[in-house]
């Protein structure tokens, strides 16, 4: 290339970098960093007193502070922000704050909470001694940093002089008896401030699940080195399900019938018992497989007696809900998730066990669709980068569907797996996107690969420059798979060719979003 045409590029792309970060700014003003439109009129109210700000990566806390900001307003204007939004002048224009917050990593927050963090979590150099605020802390028992960021969240306000107007209350985000009673707490203490308790109370254990047949399992790494990884089809057995690219299902999971039957015989139990339990009769083995038979190691009565039998069952715990990245659209006539089979130390998973193995064809599981508006689709006339690895590929395939159907061509998929033999999944399809011009670009590593072995982040530093030249262009960054193994690196490398202000730009303005686990 002759030097006054590199000039001429170098020049274009500088302009087209400008553009982009006028547009970040604007997107960043416009609306919140997850592209989630605000409450009727809340942009406008950016004089309000009252601040809801949350943390959320997978749309839990988003939801629940949407609802909180929508109570608070009976008692007047509300903002609804981030928690990345909230700065020092938001800060000094707030007398009451309510901030919802997820955790995620080893105690760590979300990714629209993670620039508040750097600023005001570490130092506490800024006083809000005129701030009255509350935390709700979402997280999951099952971690050993449960509801850590919330924690961190409100010693750190405190620490900046604020003043808490109660303690700060936690979430089991995966409990949802647990979580009627908590969030009945919360909006009581919202009532004080104001706030309408919302007619609709957060969903109670069986509220909305419903039953999906599976049509189809196939498996899709056969001689893999790795788990394996299956694809489900369900269909619906009501009419009008709808979500969008990005949603998430939410399934009760059951033990095997398998397990059940070797469970009550190690304890030397009738299964054919017949139990009343809240008021539904169940055989033994039914209840059984509701259970969380791994919670609790403790000796059986004596004898099949009913009452001693129900006392003991009430021990464990029932099993916790698992949410699944959904693999499709609607339009698709069909709902698909990608599950790859979880075996630790030798121990099945009780999940991915049940659903990739022991789940029959036509056999019906309880599920049901949550929207996660932080993972969903951009702006229609942008173009997508898609990056992932392994069962990952859930979250990006609904997207990439939704981009064929709305005829969007300018779609580039990075994609990492172990073997190009075992796990290239979903070959067709892809060969199929390629063909009809629907996936121009596309990067494929294997980091099993004898000749070029590579993790899918090593393709964003080889494709430094394109990567520039799609962001520069507008384009939308989606990542999703694993949280650790792959997108750390991933945001790693992204930063090292983009930079930290342009990647936090991005993130602020919705075109840096991920799905990640
Ligand atoms: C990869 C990952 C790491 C997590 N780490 C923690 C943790 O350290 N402590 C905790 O209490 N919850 C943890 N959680 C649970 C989430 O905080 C919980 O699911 C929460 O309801 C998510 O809310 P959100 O959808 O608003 O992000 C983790 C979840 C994931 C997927």
């Amino acid at each position: 290339m002759a030097l006054w045409e590199r000039s001429l590029l170098v020049v274009a792309v500088s302009i087209l970098y400008a553009l982009l970060w006028v547009y970040c700014l604007w997107q960043f003003r416009r609306r919140d960093s997850g592209g989630v439109q605000f409450p009727a009129n809340a942009e406008s109210q950016s004089a309000a007193s009252v601040l809801v700000a949350y943390a959320s990566q997978s749309g839990i806390a988003l939801g629940l502070a949407q609802q909180s900001a929508s109570a608070l307003q009976a008692a007047g204007p509300v903002r609804l922000l981030p928690l990345d939004r909230v700065n020092d002048e938001v800060l000094a224009s707030t007398k009451h704050a309510f901030f919802i917050a997820s955790t995620y990593g080893e105690g760590e927050p979300p990714d629209n909470g993670n620039r508040f963090a750097r600023r005001y979590l570490n130092s506490d150099s800024s006083q809000f001694s005129h701030l009255k605020f509350a935390v709700l802390a979402l997280g999951d028992s099952a971690y050993q940093h449960f509801c850590a960021f919330g924690h961190k969240l409100h010693a750190g306000l405190s620490g900046h002089g604020a003043e808490p107007v109660f303690a700060p209350l936690e979430l089991d985000g995966n409990d949802d008896t647990a979580k009627a009673d908590v969030m009945q707490r919360w909006y009581q203490q919202l009532q004080t401030f104001g706030a309408d308790i919302p007619s609709q109370m957060p969903r109670g254990a069986k509220a909305d699940y419903q039953a999906w047949r599976l049509e189809s399992r196939q498996v899709l790494n056969q001689g893999s080195l790795g788990e394996p990884l299956l694809h489900l089809r369900f269909s619906s057995l009501q009419e009008n399900d709808q979500w969008q690219a990005g949603d998430v299902a939410e399934i009760i999971p059951r033990n095997s019938a398998k397990r059940c039957a070797e469970f009550a015989a190690q304890h030397q139990l009738d299964g054919s018992l017949v139990l009343s339990i809240q008021g539904e009769s169940r055989s033994l083995l039914e209840e059984l497989a509701r259970r969380d038979l791994t919670a609790k190691n403790i000796a059986a009565p004596d004898g099949n007696d009913v009452n001693a039998v129900t006392a003991w069952l009430n021990e464990f715990p029932l099993l916790a809900k698992r949410e699944y990245s959904i693999a499709s659209i609607p339009q698709s006539g069909c709902l698909d998730l990608l599950v790859r089979v979880q075996c630790t130390d030798g121990v099945p998973g009780v999940a991915s066990n049940w659903l990739g193995v022991h789940l029959a064809i036509a056999d019906t599981v309880m599920l049901r669709l949550r929207s996660n508006p932080l993972f969903h689709a951009p702006a229609s006339n942008i173009p997508m980068i898609l990056i992932g690895n392994g069962s990952g590929f859930a979250g990006l395939r609904g997207h990439l569907q939704a981009r064929k159907l709305a005829a969007r061509h300018d779609n580039w998929l990075l994609f990492g797996e172990r073997s190009a033999d075992a796990d290239r999944i979903f070959k067709d399809e892809i060969a199929d996107w390629q063909n009809s011009g629907y996936l121009p670009r596309i990067d494929l590593t294997f980091s099993r690969d004898p000749n070029q072995p590579a993790y899918v982040q090593d393709a964003i530093l080889v494709n430094a420059e394109s990567i520039k030249t799609w962001v520069a262009t507008g384009a939308a960054i989606y990542v999703c798979g694993s949280r650790e193994g792959m997108a750390s690196a991933v945001d790693r490398q992204l930063r090292a060719i983009l930079g930290d202000s342009l990647v936090d730009a991005l993130s602020g303005a919705g075109l840096y979003r991920r799905d990640v686990y």
